[in-house]
């Protein structure tokens, strides 16, 4: 049977886009729109499709919380894979409104994170309201009678439900990016590129001074770089947290596999999201000298030389 593959819907939300990155070539029909990133985990949890995808961080407005919650709590996914893609809006409107006639603005809530004083300059006594997605603001405008008078959405999204223009460029930050993950069923790892990324969510065993710093240590001494934490609550009560992680590196290198065991042995649990190609490999990334005894090289030596030892032999 063919691959079908889950994404927040409808067609032309920038997670269709970012689905369209991370499986080049694969037919449109493939692609299973749902109406929130909670239905997208579920396909996937269910067998539905091979695969979902789901935005996960922004560069201006931060973690999207429904993703976060959906890695942290039901049976765990695992990321296979990531894209960044850059984020551009527009406010589409059906034809011939101006901008004058705009008085309520559908889009999603991250999107209006991201817009917030470009509406305040143009549009400041403009309603606001919110909606799954971008794409489904814009097909909210599109439909006769709509409680709208525009959205703001991805360029694809306007077009494909035949709404104008009526100004681009609205987000205030023209460099902003969010990334994507696409998830699967556990199952085998993708193979290390020698530029990836661990993903996890760590819970502390019991609340002391210098808990969160213990966790970080694990990386630290082992020379791992951080690239995202993020505490969320458990649900289990205020004070309550646990942490999303992103880390340089693949749990198959001795210096990440090390981290987690030494998080494995202070931490009540561990739910290991998974290790996949970074999306910026390509990217030119700060020389990282790595601090003395933490190169792979130098984990496989303390390895062999510990094997050498416990069997005997004079090292
Ligand atoms: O609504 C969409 O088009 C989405 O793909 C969702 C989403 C998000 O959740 O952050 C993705 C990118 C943009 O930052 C705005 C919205």
């Amino acid at each position: 049977m063919p691959k079908r593959y889950a994404y927040l819907g409808p067609e032309g939300t920038f997670t269709e886009a970012a689905l369209r990155a991370l499986v080049p070539g694969e037919d449109a029909g493939a692609f299973v729109p749902c109406t929130g990133v909670d239905a997208v985990f579920a396909a996937v949890r269910d067998g539905e499709v091979a695969g979902g995808v789901a935005p996960l961080e922004n560069s201006v407005e931060g973690g999207v919380t429904a993703t976060i919650a959906e890695l942290i709590n039901g049976d765990p996914l695992l990321i296979a894979a990531e894209t960044a893609i850059p984020v551009e809006f527009t406010l589409f409107a059906r034809s011939g409104v101006a901008l004058s006639d705009v008085k309520r603005v559908a889009t999603h809530p991250h999107a209006l994170a991201q817009c917030r004083g470009w509406l305040a300059r143009h549009l400041p006594d403009a309603e606001t309201f919110t909606m799954s997605s971008t794409a489904a603001a814009a097909q909210a405008v599109a439909e006769p009678g709509a409680p709208y008078d525009a959205a703001i959405s991805a360029r694809i999204a306007g077009e494909r439900y035949g709404l104008a223009a009526v100004a681009e460029g609205v987000g205030d930050r023209s460099e902003a990016a969010t990334r994507f993950v696409y998830l699967t069923r556990p199952g085998a790892l993708p193979e290390p590129t020698g530029a990836d990324r661990t993903s996890l969510v760590a819970f502390i065993a019991d609340d002391h001074p210098g808990a969160l710093v213990e966790l970080l240590n694990q990386f630290a001494v082992r020379g791992v770089n951080l690239t995202r934490l993020e505490s969320r609550p458990t649900g289990d009560g205020l004070g309550r947290y646990c942490f999303c992680i992103d880390a340089d590196g693949h749990v198959a290198e001795a210096r990440v596999g090390e981290a987690l065991m030494g998080l494995r042995r202070i931490c009540t649990d561990i739910r290991f999201l998974g290790s996949y190609p970074r999306a910026d490999a390509e990217t030119e990334l700060t020389p990282f000298i790595p601090a003395r005894g933490t190169t792979n090289a130098a984990f496989h030596e303390a390895e062999e030389w510990l094997a050498r030892i416990r069997s005997g032999a004079v090292a």
